[in-house]
């Protein structure tokens, strides 16, 4: 058994960092190792133009620890009415990917699209500046059971998408089931997908066996364990299709803990420590570096870092709660053991 394993310094590719004063806390967390971090952007209001992006980034580069290199990485909200205008200057403002939120699928997402053919133009656009089209896969029928909407939208609206641009780089963005890994694996090189850990680590009996356990409540919801064994496999096979995404969603905990609780999990406080759990537990911790480090910056474009992390193999218990600007948080296995730590 090792007990220590050093890897290329990781990126996270989908972070929720929030906004005011939960920027004190949710920057130094993602900046303690990432190097880099797509910003994700369902703020309120949402980052829809490119001088939000810009006045954004400045906030979360206000908030970085000292000395830190922490490279924030800005994305644009799609709305029906974002134009090519839009994304050629969010382009020179060096925004390196814009966010489908379907209307009403998740947080923060009712300026979102109401019919993806309305972002068409926005589309286009991106092709031609090689802007990277984020995500979040699901469909919002409220007739279409909640444990099915990430596949049915793969079917709706994903396989049509991959036709009508095949050249635009596409991410799927946390996806949930064998369905999405199989489709994306089936996909070109235009197509990749990101995983997080709570998904790898987790399935919906841990959220609602024996009692409902809020915190790991998130969007896409957990599935059944055969398709997080699908996602394992994804995760651990190597391919450069899938990398790490963390979705670290902090919610306060009284959001949370509530009688219509918010959908979001907060692991930026963990990541890698998560998700090298994750990989030991499928015999894969040799595939962790290509999954944390390489595939994500190799897919976007950007330079591998040349520097590296090290993980021990430590066991240390996460605190109950964390501050959290005016609130407190509840992370994701508050109270309970993790076995790694980043040195
Ligand atoms: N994943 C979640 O459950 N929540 C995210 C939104 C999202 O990524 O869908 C959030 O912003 O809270
Ligand atoms: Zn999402
Ligand atoms: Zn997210």
């Amino acid at each position: 058994m090792s007990q220590s394993l050093t890897i290329c310094r990781p990126d996270d590719w989908h972070i929720h960092l929030r906004d005011g004063q939960a920027l004190e806390h949710t920057v130094p967390d993602a900046a303690r190792y990432f190097g880099r971090a797509i910003i994700m952007p369902n703020l309120v209001p949402p980052v829809i133009q490119a001088e939000q992006a810009l006045a954004y980034k400045e906030r979360i580069l206000a908030a970085r620890p000292e000395g830190s290199n922490f490279d924030p990485l800005m994305v644009l909200y799609l709305t029906d009415n974002t134009s090519a205008d839009d994304i050629a200057r969010a382009k020179e403002a060096g925004v390196v990917a814009c966010k489908l939120y379907p209307a009403g699928a998740t947080t923060n997402s009712d300026s979102g699209v109401t019919d993806i053919k309305n972002v068409y133009p926005a589309l286009d656009a991106m092709q031609e500046h090689s802007i990277r089209f984020c995500l979040h896969g699901e469909v919002t029928d409220s007739s279409i059971d909640i444990f099915d909407r990430e596949q049915r939208f793969i079917d709706s609206t994903l396989q049509q998408l991959n036709k009508d641009f095949p050249e635009l780089k596409m991410v799927l963005e946390h996806i949930t089931t064998k369905d999405a890994a199989d489709f994306v694996n089936a996909a070109g090189d235009n197509m990749a997908a990101t995983i997080t850990a709570h998904h790898l680590l987790y399935n919906r009996n841990h959220m609602l066996a024996g009692g409902i356990r809020p915190h790991y409540y998130c969007l896409p919801i957990l599935k059944r364990s055969s398709h997080q064994e699908a996602l394992i496999a994804a995760a651990c096979s190597g391919s450069p299709k899938f990398f790490l995404g963390t979705d670290s969603a902090p919610h306060a905990k009284h959001a949370k803990e509530a009688a219509c609780g918010c959908a979001g999990a907060y692991t930026a406080y963990a990541a890698v420590e998560l998700y090298a759990e994750a990989f030991e537990d499928a015999n894969a911790l040799d595939k962790l570096e290509g999954f944390a480090s390489h595939f994500g910056p190799d897919f976007y474009g950007l330079p591998r870092h040349d520097d590296t992390i090290t993980l021990v193999r430590e066991d240390w218990t996460v605190p109950d709660s964390m501050d959290f600007g005016d609130s407190d948080l509840v992370p994701l296995r508050a109270g309970e053991t993790l076995r790694w730590r980043v040195a």
